[in-house]
């Protein structure tokens, strides 16, 4: 798809089946998402791909953990059991944050995991795939992060859920008529 429209028609599909990206196609696209804006260079961000149901289960059995341990309430760790069964690929990504560094602060190097991940998103979509980024609370829990390596400074900034939609939406650009309420020119 051209880029252009590909970026002004981008969205998200919640309910995703197989098939999910090869190792192929997730190696084409992280080289996407390794392009992104990086003050100093730092790729401060690290992506966890979790496939497979041995793994989803065990991050699913991780959050489930993280709700007892934060005290969320019942309808995260209903959301927690059914984890496991979302999507076929999930990929996580870790702001890595050097608390720090002389040229980029550590906000900075957060957007630029940001933008990491929106990467990933639109090259999965470029690739015919469909996807959701997702958080919640538990990315603050303690198992999960020790899970994916965290040091004291860094967030887990994304659970990319990945796959092919169930059935996918139609491509429209009706979020583009109200560019006013959010650009001014100052000319
Ligand atoms: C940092 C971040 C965290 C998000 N966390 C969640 C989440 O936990 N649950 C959720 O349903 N959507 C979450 N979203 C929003 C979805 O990714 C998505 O953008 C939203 O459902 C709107 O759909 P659209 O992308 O098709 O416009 C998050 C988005 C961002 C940028």
């Amino acid at each position: 798809m051209e880029t252009l429209k590909l970026l002004q028609t981008r969205f998200s599909e919640k309910k995703l089946v197989e098939p999910a990206p090869s190792r192929a196609e997730l190696n084409e696209i992280f080289k996407a998402a390794l392009r992104v804006p990086d003050h100093g260079s730092l790729k401060p961000y690290h992506f966890y791909v979790v496939e497979g149901q041995e793994q989803l289960q065990k991050l699913s059995d991780l959050m489930l953990d993280c709700c007892r341990e934060l005290d969320l309430p019942e309808k995260f760790q209903d959301k927690a059991k059914k984890f496991a069964t979302r999507a076929p690929q999930v990929i996580v990504v870790v702001a890595k944050i050097d608390p720090n560094h002389k040229k980029a602060p550590a906000w900075e190097q957060l957007v630029t995991a940001g933008c990491a991940t929106y990467a990933t998103q639109v090259a999965a979509n470029a690739l015919g795939y469909d996807n959701v980024w997702i958080t919640a609370k538990w990315v603050q829990g303690t198992a999960i992060r020790a899970h994916f390596n965290c040091e004291a400074d860094d967030q887990i900034v994304a659970f990319i859920l990945s796959g092919t939609a169930k059935e996918r939406k139609e491509r429209e650009d009706k979020k583009l008529n109200y560019l006013d309420d959010y650009v001014t020119y100052l000319d």
